[in-house]
């Protein structure tokens, strides 16, 4: 998988080539690139932004740079994806979906966003999704981009050391995961439970599944299946 980022702050993806996902990009399963917004700007002061047509507060990222740099680094046949508060959620399902992907182009808006134009043009070129990780506002889409882009790495064959991690993932059942536990079997007088220091793997399974609906059941409810 190819993956671009374009940035204000190109810097602010670094953590991308560290740890696992820096791992990826070393074997080659996955290739980085990042670029600098300001490198399309046509002016002395390399303006990105611009007032907002209709008042209102902050600055708005202009059409005459966004266009040309994605022109230049979106193919034809890459997923363009567009984070903003006001996209479709973003789930463990889009991460499964953008796993196949071979080339994804992530667009980081700053200010209170990108002209709507740079989406619209684009999407008469390339498929675009407008995405949100959740129902807050960060600062730009950077830290966004960070996060999907490690909820979707994680799914590519052989980025994970234990293929199986995935398959346990909580929503990968559309559950949340229950507790997990390792040594010592007691600690500070909490126990680990019984049935997970003995030798019972049905038992085990069978714990596991109903730790996650009782977890599930409080914390998420919507994420329930019917009859549960
Ligand atoms: N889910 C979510 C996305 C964002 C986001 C994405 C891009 C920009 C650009 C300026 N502010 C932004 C905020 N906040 N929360």
């Amino acid at each position: 998988m190819r993956i671009g980022v374009v940035s204000i702050f190109p810097s602010y993806l670094e953590p991308m080539r560290m740890a696992l996902l820096g791992k990826a990009i070393d074997r080659g399963i996955v290739a980085l690139d990042t670029y600098d917004l300001r490198d399309w700007t046509h002016d002395v002061h390399r303006a990105v932004d611009d007032s907002p047509y209709g008042g209102g507060p902050g600055m708005v990222m202009k059409p005459t740079v966004w266009g040309p740099c994605l022109d230049d680094v979106c193919p034809d046949d890459a997923l363009l994806v567009v984070p903003t508060p006001a996209g479709v959620p973003f789930t463990q399902a889009t991460a499964q979906a953008w796993s196949r992907e071979k080339h994804i182009v992530f667009a980081c808006g700053r200010y209170e966003g990108i002209d709507q134009r740079v989406i619209d043009d684009a999407a008469k070129r390339v498929r675009v999704q407008e995405v949100s990780i959740g129902d807050f506002v960060l600062i730009g889409g950077e830290v966004a981009v960070i996060a999907m882009v490690e909820a979707t790495v994680r799914l590519i064959d052989g980025v994970l050391g234990n293929a199986s991690s995935h398959q346990q993932d909580s929503f990968s059942d559309g559950l949340l995961e229950g507790p997990s536990y390792t040594r010592p079997p007691v600690w500070r007088g909490l126990e680990v439970p019984e049935v997970l220091r003995g030798g019972d793997h049905a038992k085990q399974q069978q714990w596991r599944r109903e730790q996650s609906l009782a977890r599930t059941r409080e914390r998420r409810p919507d994420l329930l299946p019917p009859e549960q």
